[in-house]
């Protein structure tokens, strides 16, 4: 039994039992990561998952920890059940934005696609900063549990079809 800080009683899920997720996050705007994690640590440890939360410098080095998770993960380490990669990719002046949000979306999409590995994208690709806040907040879009919520109902599906 789960109880989330807001006292109300929330069932771990014995569907992802003895599973364990890695958020890889990109801590290029620290406030906005921190929102982003907020929200996807609440949903991973109300569905009572364990959790590892892997940090880089910007949002292009997500998928790149990510498979370097794995692949310890492949050579004895600790398992990898599922990725939720958290960011934030605003819009400066250069062409620079369309790489990092491309890439980073195109690297987490391949490596799920490679791995058969439940992936969650929570990185938020927006052209200002309030546009970001909107999206990151929990009480608004919250959209690092929303990658969360994603990651686990893959997470779920895979467990049920290799049943
Ligand atoms: N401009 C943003 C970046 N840029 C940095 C890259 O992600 C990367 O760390 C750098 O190019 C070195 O490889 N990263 C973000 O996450 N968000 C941005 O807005
Ligand atoms: C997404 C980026 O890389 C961007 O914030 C960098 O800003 P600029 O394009 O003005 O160098």
């Amino acid at each position: 039994m789960v109880t989330t800080r807001r006292e109300t009683a929330v069932e771990a899920d014995p569907a992802l039992e003895g599973a364990r997720v890695v958020i890889v996050e990109g801590r290029y705007y620290e406030a906005l990561a921190d929102e982003l994690l907020a929200g996807a640590r609440a949903v991973l440890e109300a569905a009572g998952v364990a959790v590892e939360v892997i940090t880089v410098p910007g949002a292009l080095e997500i998928p790149v920890a990510a498979e370097i998770a794995i692949a310890a993960s492949e050579e004895g380490g600790e398992p990898v059940d599922a990725v939720v990669g958290l960011g934030v990719v605003i819009r400066g002046e250069t062409y620079h934005f369309e790489i990092v949000a491309g890439e980073s979306a195109r690297g987490l999409m391949e490596l799920g696609l490679a791995h058969a590995l439940p992936v969650g994208n929570g990185i938020l690709t927006v052209d200002t900063e309030a546009q970001a806040w909107e999206r990151a907040r929990l009480v608004e879009g919250n959209k690092g549990g929303g990658a969360a919520e994603a990651a686990l109902s893959l997470l779920r599906l895979k467990r049920r079809l290799e049943a």
